[in-house]
Order: C-alpha cells, then structure tokens, then sequence
C-alpha cells in the first residue's frame, strides 16, 4: 500500500495513548488520522460516536474560521463506533475488520473502512489497539510503526486509571490484569518497533515525536 505508514499505538488500559495521540493530532494539524475502531462497550462521558463525524472537518473548514483551533479538533475526533454484540458479530462475520478482540469484556475492532477512510486522505494512520490487535494486524499486510506506551509501574497505572473515574471496580481489576499480561509480552523481542515508557509527559511526547519524524516530514512535504 503507498502513502504514509501508519502507526499502531498499544500498552495497558492507562498507560497514556490517548493522551499522547491527541497532543500529536493537535500539534499537527492534517498530518494524522485516527482509525475509529467500533466497540461494544458503553461511551464514557464526553465521547464521541464515529458516526457522521467524518463529514464534520470540511464542513468546519469552509464555514467556522474565528473557531479556535483546539475546538476544532476535539470536534473532530471520533473516539469509537459504539455499537452492539450483534451488529459488531455480524461485521465480523462479513469480513469487515482486520481485527478484532474481547477486552475487559467487550468487543473491540477495527474495520478496515476505518483505515481505508484515513488512508485516502494520505494522512498518517493512527490505530489504538491492545495486545491481541497487534497479533492480529502482524498477520495482515498494513505494516505499520508498531510503538508500545507503557506505564513507568503497575502502582502508577493503577493510580492513573483510578483518577482518571471511567471504571467500575470489576473492570479496573480487569484492565489490571490485562496490564499485567501486556507488560510482559511487550518486553518480547520484535513485538514493538519501540516501547516508551511514559512516566514524565514532556518526554514520552518527544520521544514519540522523534520516533514519527520521518514519517510527519513525507506528509508535510507531499502537501506543499
Ligand atoms: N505521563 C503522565 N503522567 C501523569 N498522568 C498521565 C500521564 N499520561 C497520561 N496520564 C493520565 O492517565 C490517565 C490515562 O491516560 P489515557 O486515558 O491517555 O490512557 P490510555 O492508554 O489511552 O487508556 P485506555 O487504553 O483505557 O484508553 C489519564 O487521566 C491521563 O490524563
Ligand atoms: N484489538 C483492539 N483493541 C482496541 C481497539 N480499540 C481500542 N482497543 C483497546 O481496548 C482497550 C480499552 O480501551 P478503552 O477505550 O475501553 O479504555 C485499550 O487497550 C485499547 O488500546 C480495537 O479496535 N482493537
């Protein structure tokens, strides 16, 4: 496939991806789209269906300039396509996803309109996936960058997925399991590309940067 190589974003539920990828996004604008997988489980305060956003950046760009820049972007972002058992089983069955996979007891997936959407924009892909994602997508012929964030310790991602007050206290006990278990496959040889440990922001932000500079200037030159 030509075009830009895209980025697969792994590590625990915690770690700081999110965090990371929208700080990327805001920082440079048009370089980067992100993947909008579909998921079963239910939206969280303040995200965003997929639905119909793709539409909304053209549309902005036309008609709203004395909109500030950051609001822009947040109107953009899609965090999933919130969806049901049934439908994401039937997609799956269809052969709609390049992967896809139970976490913490919901589906997770990305369909590959999802990337292909992105892909024809020539923007860098942005795919979050947890552990079994990267499996999977290793079997397919997307090649990405594959970059794992991890947490600096099990008690500082703990903390974080406490403060941040999305889970329950069953599903913080299951993501502290899958933690577990994808810190250990991460320190496997050849899973990553590279693995950042996010302890200090500042950091974790210019590592990931310098990781993706080749791939930011191809974009930013095929556009000037
Ligand atoms: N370096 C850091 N220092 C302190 N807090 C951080 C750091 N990075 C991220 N956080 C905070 O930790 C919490 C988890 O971060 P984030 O939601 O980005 O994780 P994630 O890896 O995307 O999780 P998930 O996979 O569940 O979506 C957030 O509240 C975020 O503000
Ligand atoms: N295999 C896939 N994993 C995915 C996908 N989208 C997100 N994820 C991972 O799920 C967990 C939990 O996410 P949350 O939003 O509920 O906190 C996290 O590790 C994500 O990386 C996907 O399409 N496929």
């Amino acid at each position: 496939m030509s075009g830009p190589r895209p980025v697969v974003l792994s590590g625990p539920s915690g770690a700081g991806k999110s965090t990371l990828m929208k700080r990327l996004m805001k920082d440079h604008e048009d370089v980067f789209g992100f993947s909008v997988s579909h998921t079963t489980r239910n939206p969280r305060p303040g995200e965003e269906d997929g639905k119909g956003l793709n539409k909304l950046p053209m549309l902005l760009g036309a008609t709203l300039l004395p909109v500030a820049l950051d609001s822009l972007y947040m109107l953009r972002l899609a965090d999933y396509h919130f969806t049901t058992k049934e439908a994401m089983q039937e997609g799956i069955d269809n052969g709609d996803f390049i992967e896809n996979a139970e976490f913490s007891g919901n589906m997770y997936g990305t369909s590959k309109a999802a990337i292909e959407d992105v892909q024809a924009q020539n923007l860098i892909c942005i795919l979050d996936v947890d552990i079994q994602g990267v499996k999977r997508i290793k079997e397919t012929d997307l090649n990405p960058i594959y970059i794992s964030i991890q947490p600096p310790s099990m008690e500082i991602l703990e903390k974080r997925l406490r403060d941040r007050q999305t889970e329950t206290e069953e599903s913080l006990q299951k993501r502290l399991e899958a933690a577990r278990i994808d810190m250990e496959l991460s320190k496997e040889p050849g899973v990553f590309d590279v693995v950042i440990i996010n302890d200090d922001l500042e950091r974790a932000y210019e590592e990931l940067k310098d990781i993706l500079n080749e791939e930011i200037q191809k974009v930013q030159e095929a556009k000037s």
